[in-house]
């Protein structure tokens, strides 16, 4: 039978990505998505935006809503302090697969844990089940109509402290209104927004950061 997309993005990463580099994973990957078939990771120009905001925050707990094949996982957690954690959730079995063996071509396994689930069954076991208090930063990434509920699920489980960033991918493409309304809106977040293009394309995206004030 006919492979998946994510099959063959991970036999690019296999055939042309060097073990344990994880600039060479990511540059694969961006080669695949932009000369042969489009994908839907975050992508390089948004890329070196959410580059930028982890490397200014430093942060140690990270949770990401959505891996797919793992290529902002890798871009996260190659830029994170040693003992930092990233935990990454995602509900489709079959891209879980793929992701696993990015994440370990990357190298970077010894900072992620991914869990295949639906973030909201796992938002609520943050605490008990991988003992975490609080997020410094939330890389929101999944189905666009769960970028809301999720928030606001987050925020009831008192896993947002003064000072964690929510950033938010696709905020103009696919769009996430609802969610863009409710932090642009709410006196419990300072947002801003970092204008780009969606991944591999000329069309316009962006994310938008988002300060949880408490
Ligand atoms: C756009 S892809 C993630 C791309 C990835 N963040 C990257 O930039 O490389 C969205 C992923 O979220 C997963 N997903 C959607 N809703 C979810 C949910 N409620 N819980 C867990 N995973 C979900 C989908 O299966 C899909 O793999
Ligand atoms: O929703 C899509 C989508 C819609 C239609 C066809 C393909 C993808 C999408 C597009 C770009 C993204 O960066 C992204 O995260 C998603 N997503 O599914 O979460
Ligand atoms: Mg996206």
């Amino acid at each position: 039978t006919r492979s998946t997309r994510p099959q063959r993005l991970l036999k690019a990463v296999k055939q042309h990505a060097t073990r344990g580099d994880p600039q060479s994973v990511i540059s694969a990957i961006d080669h695949f998505c932009r000369h042969r078939e489009w994908a839907m990771n975050v992508g390089d120009e948004k890329g070196c935006i959410l580059d930028s905001v982890v490397s200014e925050l430093n942060p140690e707990k990270v949770l990401e809503l959505g891996t797919y094949c793992g290529y902002s996982t890798v871009r996260i957690a190659r830029l994170l302090p040693p003992g930092a954690r990233l935990i990454t959730l995602e509900f489709n079995p079959d891209y879980a697969v793929i992701a696993r063996q990015v994440i370990a071509w990357a190298g970077i396994e010894d900072k992620v844990q991914l869990v295949e689930g639906a973030s909201e069954d796992w938002i609520p076991r943050m605490k008990e089940h991988f003992g975490i208090e609080t997020f410094d930063l939330v890389f929101l990434d999944h189905w666009k109509d769960h970028y809301l509920p999720d928030t606001k699920l987050m925020e009831g489980c008192g896993l947002l402290r003064k000072g964690t960033v929510l950033l938010a991918d696709n905020v103009i493409c696919p769009g996430v209104p609802d969610y863009l309304e409710y932090v642009r809106n709410s006196r419990s977040y300072k947002s801003c927004y970092f204008k780009s293009h969606l991944e591999y394309t000329r069309a316009e995206d962006g994310l938008e950061k988002s300060v949880f004030l408490g």
